[in-house]
């Protein structure tokens, strides 16, 4: 294949810099979780690890991006994935459209996801942590009826369900670990966040492919984007292609892969939360022409009802709420209805509900 169909091409300023070197992300904190991972099962996170939450804190802050090591994700949990995921993607188009996701049920198999409105140079296949999840059922304010999401597996490979519903249990107890640490280092109880996660939380996983691409200076496997959860618990393979923004500068960074490790980003709702403590920052995928890549982000979400606004305890006189209240489940929903058409307008954003300075300030 010479040519790239014109969906793919990206506007100049937002195609991959000359691939030939790229800036690798030394910068991007590891933080070692050993300490926590010790802790027992389900217990909350106690004293004597105020040097991690300094870190976690840290990285949040001056990055938006970490990546952990000595997380407890036994490692050969997230090979099966891979492996049951390469036979799914390697199946013709047909095969995998039969789990084809739909605007009823926006979970399985999809090939042409947009991201500001640009096409992905990706196929995905998203199931839900909690099956079935109960999500609004129209994106329209006024509509409160709520509705089922449920999972599509596919028949082959057969393994694909076992490993992931195997894989999903692990990374959620990182992915409440490193909740906790994020409140605490906010200066909060460790279980702050807790209540917004219990029953129905909205948590996906994602698998994402990467085929190959004939023109990796014109497209993207993602276009820049914020992650629009709480938080994001991403693993990569050997291949790399992240590329993070810096904050301190605007550089786009590659995130360099770092074996067993997991790359975290703080997503939108936690920067709402934290009233712009911390920071969603932006991201985007390279592809290139030689290589399959795949990668796994676990979305950590909370459940549809979710009225989210900046928290009671990070608001003060002098430091106004920033944030309207928004409902995270149509939120969600509005994002998940433009991926199924080219929109005119620019997709919803957490900078909509942003007050405007005289209001944050009475
Ligand atoms: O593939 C990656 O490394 C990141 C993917 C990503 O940012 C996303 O799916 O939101
Ligand atoms: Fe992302």
């Amino acid at each position: 294949m010479g040519e790239v169909d014109p969906a793919f091409i990206q506007d100049i300023q937002h195609r991959p810099k000359a691939a030939s070197s790229p800036v690798q992300a030394d910068g991007i904190p590891l933080i070692d979780l050993s300490a926590v991972v010790e802790t027992a099962g389900s217990q909350s996170l106690g004293g004597g690890l105020d040097g991690l939450v300094a870190d976690v804190g840290r990285a949040s802050k001056e990055w938006g991006f970490f990546q952990v090591i000595n997380h407890g994700v036994p490692p050969e949990k997230l090979r099966r994935v891979e492996e049951a995921a390469r036979e799914f993607f390697r199946q013709p188009l047909e095969e995998k459209r039969k789990v084809r996701r739909d605007e009823a049920s926006p979970l399985g198999y999809y090939e042409s996801e947009h991201t500001k409105n640009v096409r992905d140079w990706k196929e995905v296949f998203d199931f839900l942590v909690q099956d079935p999840t109960l999500m609004p059922a129209s994106y329209l304010p006024d509509d409160n009826e709520a509705t089922e999401w449920s999972n599509k597996w596919p028949d082959y490979p057969p393994e694909l369900r076992e490993a992931c519903e195997d894989y999903k249990e692990e990374v959620e107890k990182l992915a409440f670990k490193l909740l906790e640490l994020i409140a605490l280092s906010l200066g909060l109880p460790s279980d702050r966040f807790h209540g917004f996660f219990k029953d129905q939380q909205t948590t996906f996983v994602r698998l994402n492919y990467y085929p190959p691409c004939p023109a990796p200076h014109l497209a993207l496997g993602v276009g820049r984007h914020k992650d629009a959860g709480a938080l994001t618990v991403l693993a990569q393979d050997n291949v790399g292609g992240l590329e993070v923004k810096r904050k301190s500068d605007g550089e786009w960074i590659r995130v360099k892969p770092t074996p067993n490790a997991y790359i975290i980003n703080v997503g939108d709702i936690i920067q709402v939360w934290s009233n712009d403590e911390y920071e969603s920052v932006e991201h985007r995928v390279i592809v290139n022409s030689e290589k399959e890549r795949f990668s796994v982000p676990f979305f950590f979400n909370p459940a549809h009802h979710v009225m989210v606004a900046p928290l009671q305890e990070l608001v003060s006189e002098q430091s106004p709420a920033m944030y309207s209240p928004y409902s995270w489940g149509k939120f969600l929903i509005t994002r998940k209805r433009s991926n199924f058409m080219k929109l005119d307008v620019e997709n919803i954003q957490v900078h909509h509900f942003r007050l405007p300075p005289s209001q944050a300030d009475s």
